[in-house]
């Protein structure tokens, strides 16, 4: 045990992000799991590629029994000053083309495409009558 209920922040948490000296945030907690990294049933990788972000989500993915929960006790070092974690839970969904949003463009290309034949057709007969007459 070592946990002194410090608060990190988590570009500080990030630091540690090696297999010499590995910390992971998970729901708000910091742990320090770098003696782990041999022990950890999921392989070391894991816990490494876990580092300098919010773990929780991928801690959670896995569905940890609860003596692997219990287990963490021992790695707790302090807590994450979450105002320092990017927050994602917004969804911003991504940028749809507003269609039918202003159908007054539409409608001009429409007519464009209904004219521009016609007035293409005027101007060829034009030119054919005025040079028959001529
Ligand atoms: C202090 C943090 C952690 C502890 C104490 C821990 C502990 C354990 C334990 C005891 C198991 C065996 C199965 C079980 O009891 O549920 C396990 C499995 C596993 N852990 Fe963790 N874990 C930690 C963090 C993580 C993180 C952050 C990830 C993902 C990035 C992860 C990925 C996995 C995977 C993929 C397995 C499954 C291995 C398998 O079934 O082959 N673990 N972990």
């Amino acid at each position: 045990m070592g946990g002194d209920g410090k608060v990190y922040t988590l570009s500080e948490v990030s630091e540690h992000n090696n297999a010499k000296d590995c910390w992971l945030v998970i729901s708000g907690k910091v742990y320090n799991v770098t003696k782990f990294l041999e022990d950890h049933p999921g392989g070391d990788e894991v816990l490494l590629s876990a580092t300098g972000k919010d773990a929780t989500d991928d801690f959670e993915d896995v569905g940890h029994s609860s003596s692997a929960r219990a287990m963490m006790d021992e790695f707790y070092v302090g807590d994450i000053d979450t105002e320092t974690i990017p927050s994602n839970t917004k969804y911003t969904p991504p940028k749809q083309p507003h269609y039918n949003q202003d159908k007054t463009s539409e409608f001009i290309v429409k007519l464009l495409q209904f004219l521009v034949p016609l007035i293409i057709l005027g101007v060829a007969l034009g030119i054919r009558f005025y040079t028959k007459s001529a």
